[in-house]
C-alpha cells in the first residue's frame, strides 16, 4: 500500500510550530495547527501570514505563493482534529512531561498508518516513541530556528522506528526544501550537542565577568563569523529551551561539563526567556535590544 502525506498536524503554535506550518503550507500540504487555547492558535495563524508576507517583501518568496499557501492553514482546537492527518509533528514546550501527555492523546486519534513525529531539541526519541504504542511509526524531525530560513533538518530514529517511516519522513523533509542529516538517538542529537554547550559557555563567560553581553556577542560575531552572538542566539532560541537542553545533556550524559550555568537558571526563574518574553540577555521592550548585563 502506498502512503502519501497530504495533511500535516502541528502541535504548538510557538516559534517552531509556526515555522513548521509555514514551510509545510508553502510546499502545498494542508496544515492543522493546535495549541493550548484558541486565542493562541488564532494568533499563531495570523503571525504565519505576517511572516510570510514579510518574507515576500524581502524577496524570499513570490507574493502569489503566499496567497496560495495561506488557505492551506487551519486551526485545530482539539487533538481529535488530527484524525485525518497523515503526519502529526509535536512542537510544544521542551518539557518531557508535557510531551508525554500530548503524545499519549495524539496516539489515540492519529490513523494507524499515520506518522507521529517530535521536533524535540534534546529528549530521547526512543523514550517518547514508547508511550505512543506505535514506536515503529514514530520519528524525531528536528527543524532549526527560524524554520523558513534554515536549511537543515535532523532526522532521528528511535530504536523501533521502521525503514518505511524513516524514508517517508526523509521524502517529506526534502519536499519542504530541506537538507536532511541523520543523528543517532543520543541526548540533544548533533546540532544541540555542539551548539548548546557553546551557548552555556558564553553564559559562564558572562557570569564570571570575562566580558559583558555586548563584548561576548561582538567577539563571536566578528571574531568567529557567527551570524548572531551566542547570547543573542540564546535569546532567539528561548532561555527555557536552552536550559532544558542543558539539563537533558547533564542528566543523560552524566558529565559535569554540561552543568547549566547558574545565571541561565536565574534568568529562566525570573521568566526572562529571551525574545519571546521581550527580556533575556537583552531587553527588547523599547524596540532596540539593550543588554541586561
Ligand atoms: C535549539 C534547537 O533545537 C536548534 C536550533 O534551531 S539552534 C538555532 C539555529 N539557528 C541559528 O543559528 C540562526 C543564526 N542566525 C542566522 O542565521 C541569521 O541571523 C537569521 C537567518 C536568523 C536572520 O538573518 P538576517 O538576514 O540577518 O536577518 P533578517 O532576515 O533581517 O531577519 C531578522 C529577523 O527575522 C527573523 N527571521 C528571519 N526570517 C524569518 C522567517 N522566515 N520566519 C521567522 N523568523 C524569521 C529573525 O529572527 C529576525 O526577527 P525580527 O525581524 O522580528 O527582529
Ligand atoms: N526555539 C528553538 O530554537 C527550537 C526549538 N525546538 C523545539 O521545538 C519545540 C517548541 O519550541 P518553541 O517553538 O521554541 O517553543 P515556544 O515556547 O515558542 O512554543 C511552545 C508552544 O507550545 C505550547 N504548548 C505548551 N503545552 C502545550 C500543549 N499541551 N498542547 C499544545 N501546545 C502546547 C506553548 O503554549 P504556552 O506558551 O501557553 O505554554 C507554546 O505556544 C521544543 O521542543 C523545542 O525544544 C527545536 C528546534 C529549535
Amino acid at each position: 500500500m502506498s502512503f502519501e502525506i497530504r495533511k500535516v498536524g502541528v502541535i504548538g503554535a510557538g516559534q517552531m510550530g509556526k515555522g513548521i506550518a509555514h514551510v509545510c503550507a508553502l510546499a502545498g500540504y494542508d496544515v492543522a495547527i493546535n495549541d493550548v487555547t484558541t486565542d493562541r492558535i488564532e494568533a499563531g495563524v495570523t503571525d504565519i501570514g505576517v511572516q510570510m508576507r514579510k518574507s515576500a517583501e524581502r524577496g524570499f518568496l513570490a507574493a502569489d505563493a503566499v496567497e496560495a499557501a495561506l488557505p492551506h492553514i487551519s486551526g485545530a482546537p482539539a487533538i481529535q482534529d488530527f484524525r485525518d492527518c497523515d503526519i502529526v509533528i509535536e512542537a510544544a514546550t521542551e518539557n518531557e512531561e508535557i510531551k508525554r501527555r500530548i503524545l499519549t492523546d495524539v496516539a489515540l486519534v492519529v490513523k494507524p498508518e499515520g506518522i507521529i513525529a517530535s521536533n524535540t531539541s534534546s529528549i530521547s526519541i526512543t523514550r517518547l516513541a514508547s508511550i505512543t504504542g506505535r514506536p515503529e511509526r514514530f520519528i524525531g524531525i528536528h527543524f532549526m530556528n527560524p524554520v523558513p530560513r534554515m536549511q537543515l533538518v535532523e532526522l532521528i530514529r528511535g530504536i523501533a522506528t521502521d525503514d518505511a517511516t524513516f524514508e517517508e519522513a526523509k521524502r517529506f523533509c526534502t519536499k519542504l526544501g530541506k537538507t536532511v542529516t541523520v543523528a543517532e538517538d543520543f541526548p540533544a542529537f548533533i546540532v544541540n550537542r555542539i551548539l548548546l554547550p557553546m551557548i552555556n559557555e558564553a553564559i559562564y563567560t558572562l557570569y564570571e565577568g570575562v566580558g559583558s553581553v555586548e563584548a561576548i556577542d561582538t567577539a563571536m560575531k566578528l571574531g568567529a563569523n557567527h551570524p548572531m552572538g551566542p547570547l543573542q542566539l540564546a535569546d532567539f532560541i528561548g532561555l527555557d529551551t536552552c536550559l532544558s537542553v542543558m539539563q537533558v545533556l547533564h542528566e543523560g550524559l552524566a558529565d559535569t561539563k554540561y552543568r547549566p550555568c547558574p545565571l541561565l537558571v536565574k534568568y529562566v526563574e525570573a521568566g526572562w526567556l529571551g525574545k519571546k518574553t521581550q527580556r533575556g540577555f537583552y531587553d527588547y521592550r523599547s524596540g532596540t535590544p539593550t543588554p541586561t548585563r
